[in-house]
């Protein structure tokens, strides 16, 4: 299959028309209505880009420049006057009835635990963001030990997850827990417990080892753009190299352009020269996260189905007693929240001090919120 076209721009949303299924070289089976997959989500099919010209015009220019901008606002100020007295803003009205609609998980902790009564909590973490703190340069985004220890003691208790935009190998090295489960590339490449109906109905489902030589399942539903998204980041690793402060980082099945430590006034080259590069792939789109344009196949694939992908996995689906909870703070978490709002699930959490609009029920401020949040969790144990 062609994943190159000189037609097609890069795709900034999720357009909708769906190409036959067949050309991933993926089963059939995959598809809607295979019991026992039928809690799996509707097909993965490709879906056909926009046509368009190489030029990113100064319309769509200035769209892509916002929605860089408004991609990681920093966190938020409680404002006091001289006298030290403390005089709402509008900004601190708004913040706070952004709180009465998404109440902090800690001081909602009594409901949460009264909703996980009698079920079985199913823990989704995100990484960058969420475990550790956002920092200026991606391969120093540690997580503290205490953190660390945490996750490890609440994985003893509920089956624990990482769902991260990093490559499934690099946020291992970072958490370097073995108890629990990853999945990388926003989803794309899924280490999980060994089912035997979800092996051999999907194809891109293989058994393999782990690190501790423990069979799983590996599903990489979009292993077949493996070769172009080498190619693509070796392309824009070659075109940003003379923007001070840009960096392309290569998470397997996705590819980062960071902008976080370029100045303001050339995040719109970054964007040209991403758009310059994408525009001869049809077959790949373009996300925003925090401070960086990320690069993926055009897949029916994101956070939310990986969630779906384990709690089958995890023999959890179909099941009233258990209550999936996802914590995680960037837009490509929404995928995963909106699952658990859809299905009535259980909840999303949203970590960030800044108002924005989610599909989470409830927010915690930042990473030592989630670890908070995680001491509360262990005391429902059973
Ligand atoms: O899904 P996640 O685990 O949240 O990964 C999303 C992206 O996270 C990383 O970038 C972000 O964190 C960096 C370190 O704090 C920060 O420098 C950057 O500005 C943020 O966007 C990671 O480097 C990306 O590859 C992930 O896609």
């Amino acid at each position: 299959m062609d994943l190159k076209s000189n037609h097609a721009a890069p795709v900034l949303t999720d357009p909708a028309a769906p190409i036959n299924k067949s050309r991933l070289g993926m089963h059939s089976s995959l598809f809607p209505c295979s019991p026992p997959l039928a809690v799996l989500p509707p097909g993965i099919f490709l879906t056909i880009p926009r046509k368009k010209t190489g030029i990113l015009d100064e319309f769509r220019s200035s769209i892509w420049l916002d929605a860089m901008k408004s991609s990681s606002p920093p966190p938020k100020k409680i404002t006091k006057d001289v006298s030290n007295e403390y005089s709402p803003t509008d900004a601190d009205v708004a913040y706070n009835a952004w709180m009465a609609k998404y109440p902090s998980a800690i001081a909602s902790f009594e409901q949460i635990a009264n909703h996980a009564k009698g079920k079985r909590i199913a823990l989704f973490l995100d990484y960058d963001g969420t475990l550790s703190p956002i920092v200026d340069n991606p391969e120093c985004a540690f997580m503290s030990d205490a953190m660390r220890a945490n996750v490890k003691k609440v994985a003893k208790y509920f089956p624990t997850a990482i769902i991260s935009g990093r490559s499934r190998e690099k946020v291992y090295e970072f958490v370097r827990l073995t108890e629990l489960y990853y999945a990388g590339s926003h989803g794309m490449d899924i280490m999980g417990p060994v089912r035997e109906h979800i092996s051999n109905d999907l194809p891109n489902c293989i058994r393999s080892m782990d690190e501790q030589g423990k069979e799983v399942n590996l599903f990489q539903p979009a292993g077949e753009f493996l070769p172009v998204i080498e190619e693509v980041f070796r392309s824009l690793v070659q075109c940003t190299k003379d923007i001070v402060g840009a960096k392309v980082e290569n998470n397997k099945f996705c590819v980062s352009v960071h902008y976080r430590n370029v100045d303001e006034k050339s995040w719109t080259v970054v964007a040209q020269r991403v758009h310059d590069v994408l525009k001869d792939y049809a077959h790949l789109r373009l996300t925003h996260g925090r401070k960086v344009l990320e690069v993926r196949p055009v897949i029916n694939w994101d956070k939310g189905k990986a969630v779906t992908f384990l709690l089958e996995s995890l023999g959890l689906s179909h099941c009233d007693d258990v209550l999936p909870i996802y914590v995680g703070d960037d837009r490509t978490d929404e995928d995963a929240f909106k699952v658990l709002r859809e299905g009535n699930r259980g909840y999303g959490i949203l970590v960030g001090s800044a108002p924005k609009e989610s599909n989470a029920a409830y927010s915690l401020r930042d990473p030592l919120e989630v670890m908070e949040f995680l001491k509360s969790l262990m005391t429902l144990k059973k």
